[in-house]
C-alpha cells in the first residue's frame, strides 16, 4: 500500500510540566482535506508547529511522502510541499498583493518575472486578481485571509496545514471561503485545517480528528465526531451538538 501523505505516529510535546500534545498520530492521505478540532489550548497549534518543523517533539516521529522528517526545519519542510499558514496574518504590508503572493512563488523560482506572473494564476483560484496592485496593507481581513492562502499555494504544496484560515471572518465570508478551499483540495493538495468554525468544517471535511488536553480523543467524519459524547463533553457542548445534528450549524 503507498505510504499516506502525512503520517504522524506517537508525537508528544511539553512545555515544563504542561504536556501540550501526548501520544498522538494520525495518518493523511494524498488529497484528502482534514480537519482538526478541539478545545482552546487543546495543543491544535503545538501539533502543526511539530508537523511542520517549527518546533522539536520530545518523542514519536513525523513522516512526509514516506520519509522520515522529524524535527526537520519549516523551510526544508516547504521545499519537499509542506506549507503551514499561521492564524495571525502578517502580509508585507506596503508591498502590493502581487509581491507578497510571489513570496511564496520563489520557493522554486528565482526568476521574479514569472514568480510575478505565477503570483497572478495563484491570485485567480483564492479571488484575489481584482486586488493584485494593492498594498497588502489595504486588504479587508477577509482580503488578508485569501493572500495567506495565496502565499502558502504558491509554493505549490501537496499538504497544505491551515491555522484557522476562516477566524474573524463574518458568515458570508467564511461562505465564499468555502468553494476557495474545497477547490485547492480537489486540485489534489492534501488539507489538514485547524478549525473552530464547525460550518466549515461540517461542509469542507473528509476526515475529523479532535484533540482535548494534548490527546486525540476522536477520529471520524464530521457526523460521527459530533456526535461522539466525548466530543460533546470536552469541546461542542449539547446544544450546539444539537443544531449540528439537525444541520443548523452555526
Ligand atoms: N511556547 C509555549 N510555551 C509554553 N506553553 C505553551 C507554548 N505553546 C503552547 N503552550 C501551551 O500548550 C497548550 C496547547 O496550546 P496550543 O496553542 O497548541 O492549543 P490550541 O489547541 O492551538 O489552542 P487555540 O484553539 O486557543 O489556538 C496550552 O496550554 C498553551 O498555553
Amino acid at each position: 500500500m503507498a505510504s499516506p501523505l502525512l503520517r504522524v505516529q506517537g508525537l508528544a510535546k511539553s512545555f515544563g510540566g504542561l504536556a501540550a500534545v501526548q501520544d498522538v498520530s494520525l495518518d493523511l492521505p494524498e488529497g484528502r482535506l482534514a480537519a482538526l478540532i478541539g478545545p482552546n489550548g487543546a495543543g491544535k497549534t503545538t501539533l502543526f508547529a511539530l508537523v511542520s518543523g517549527f518546533l522539536r517533539p520530545d518523542a514519536g516521529s513525523v513522516a512526509f511522502a514516506g520519509a522520515d522528517i522529524t524535527g526537520q526545519p519549516p523551510h526544508l519542510n516547504a521545499r519537499r510541499g509542506m506549507t503551514r499558514t499561521f492564524q495571525i496574518v502578517q502580509p508585507f504590508a506596503s508591498q502590493t498583493v502581487r509581491e507578497n503572493i510571489a513570496v511564496g512563488a520563489h520557493l522554486h523560482c528565482a526568476d521574479r518575472r514569472e514568480a510575478l506572473a505565477r503570483a497572478e494564476a495563484v491570485a485567480q483560484r483564492v479571488g484575489l486578481a481584482a486586488q493584485l496592485h494593492k498594498p497588502a496593507g489595504e486588504l479587508t481581513v477577509a482580503g488578508r485571509k485569501r493572500l495567506e492562502l495565496a502565499r502558502a499555494l504558491a509554493t505549490r504544496p501537496r499538504l497544505l496545514l491551515l491555522d484557522e484560515v476562516l477566524a474573524g471572518l463574518n458568515p458570508q465570508e467564511v461562505a465564499e471561503m468555502l468553494p476557495v478551499v474545497r477547490e485547492i483540495a480537489a486540485g489534489g493538495v492534501g488539507v489538514l485545517m485547524i478549525e473552530h468554525v464547525m460550518q466549515a468544517v461540517m461542509h469542507l471535511a473528509q476526515h475529523v480528528w479532535v484533540l482535548a488536553q494534548g490527546r486525540m480523543i476522536a477520529s471520524g467524519t464530521p457526523e460521527e465526531v459530533t456526535r461522539d459524547p466525548r466530543v460533546i463533553e470536552a469541546y461542542l457542548g449539547h446544544g450546539t451538538a444539537r443544531r449540528l445534528a439537525q444541520g443548523a450549524v452555526r
